[in-house]
C-alpha cells in the first residue's frame, strides 16, 4: 500500500536515509520505532514531501509519489500529524480544520460531520482558539485536520508526546477506531512501547537510517527491545 523502496536523504552533506526499505499493508498499523535521531521524523517528512529524497522511490497503491508537491501527495492519500502538533494557536478549532478544506481540491467549504463525530470535545470549542486548547486537545485537533482531507494513510509522528495519560488511551482509541474500523492505514512513529504494542500490527525498528528489524508487533521481543530500544 504505502512502499518505502532503498531511499536515501541527506542533509547537505550528512546522510540521514540509507537504502531504507519498508511496506505498510494496506489497512493495517505500523509502527516505526527507534531510538532518537535514528531518521523517524525525517523518514515521515520524505513521504510527505517536505524534504526531497535523493535515491529511491516512495509508492501510494504503486503509484510512485516522489516527485510529487506536498500538496498533490496530500491531495493523492497521504495525511500527517507532525511532531509538536503545528496546529494555528491565532485561530479558531473550526478555522483550523476549515484551512485544510482548500488542499481538497473539491469545493467543500464544511467541515466533514465525522470529525466532530470522532472528536466531540472539537465540537464543543469550536469557536475557541487553538492556542487555548489543552495538549491533548490540541493533538486531537491535530489528527481532525489530516482528516478533513480523507487521506489513504495516515502518518502521525509521535501523537502521544507530552499528553496525560487519560488523554492517551483516548487518543490510542480514536486511532484504532480509525484503522481497525474505518480500515484508513497508519503509519506511526511512538516511543511509547505499550501504546505501539496496543495500537499497531506491524513494527519497523529503524537504527542508522535504515530498517534493522520489522515483523508483527507481536513478536518484537526483549532482545529486539534490549538491542536497538533501550537507553
Ligand atoms: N534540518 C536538519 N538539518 C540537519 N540535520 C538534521 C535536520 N533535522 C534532523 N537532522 C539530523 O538528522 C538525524 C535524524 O533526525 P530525525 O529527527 O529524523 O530523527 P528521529 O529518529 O525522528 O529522532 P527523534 O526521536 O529525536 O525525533 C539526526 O541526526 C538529526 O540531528
Amino acid at each position: 500500500m504505502l512502499t518505502i523502496e532503498t531511499v536515501n536523504q541527506y542533509y547537505g552533506q550528512s546522510h540521514i536515509l540509507w537504502d531504507l526499505s519498508l511496506e505498510v499493508r494496506e489497512g493495517t498499523c505500523g509502527c516505526l520505532l527507534g531510538r532518537n535521531g535514528v531518521g523517524k521524523t525525517t523518514l515521515l517528512k520524505c513521504i510527505t514531501g517536505l524534504l526531497p529524497i535523493a535515491e529511491g522511490s516512495i509508492r501510494l497503491n504503486g503509484k510512485d509519489i516522489s516527485k510529487l508537491s506536498t500538496e498533490a501527495r496530500a491531495r493523492a492519500g497521504i495525511g500527517y500529524v507532525p511532531q509538536g502538533r503545528e496546529i494555528f494557536p491565532q485561530l479558531t478549532v473550526e478555522e483550523n480544520l476549515k484551512i485544510s478544506l482548500g488542499a481538497r481540491g473539491d469545493g467543500q467549504t464544511k467541515v466533514p460531520d465525522h470529525i466532530y463525530e470522532l472528536f466531540p470535545v472539537l465540537l464543543d470549542m469550536r469557536h475557541r482558539r487553538g492556542g487555548d486548547l489543552s495538549g491533548g486537545q490540541q493533538q486531537q485537533l491535530a489528527i481532525g485536520r489530516a482528516l478533513v482531507l480523507d487521506p489513504k494513510v495516515l502518518l502521525l509522528d509521535e501523537p502521544t508526546e507530552g499528553i496525560q495519560p487519560n488523554i492517551v488511551r483516548d487518543i490510542g482509541n480514536v486511532i484504532g477506531k480509525l484503522n481497525r474500523e474505518m480500515g484508513l492505514t497508519v503509519l506511526l512513529v511512538e516511543q511509547k512501547l505499550p501504546f505501539a504494542r496496543k495500537v499497531a500490527d506491524d513494527f519497523f525498528i529503524m537504527e542508522k537510517g535504515h530498517t534493522q528489524a520489522s515483523g508483527a508487533i507481536a513478536s518484537l521481543d526483549d532482545h529486539l527491545v534490549q538491542k536497538y530500544l533501550s537507553v
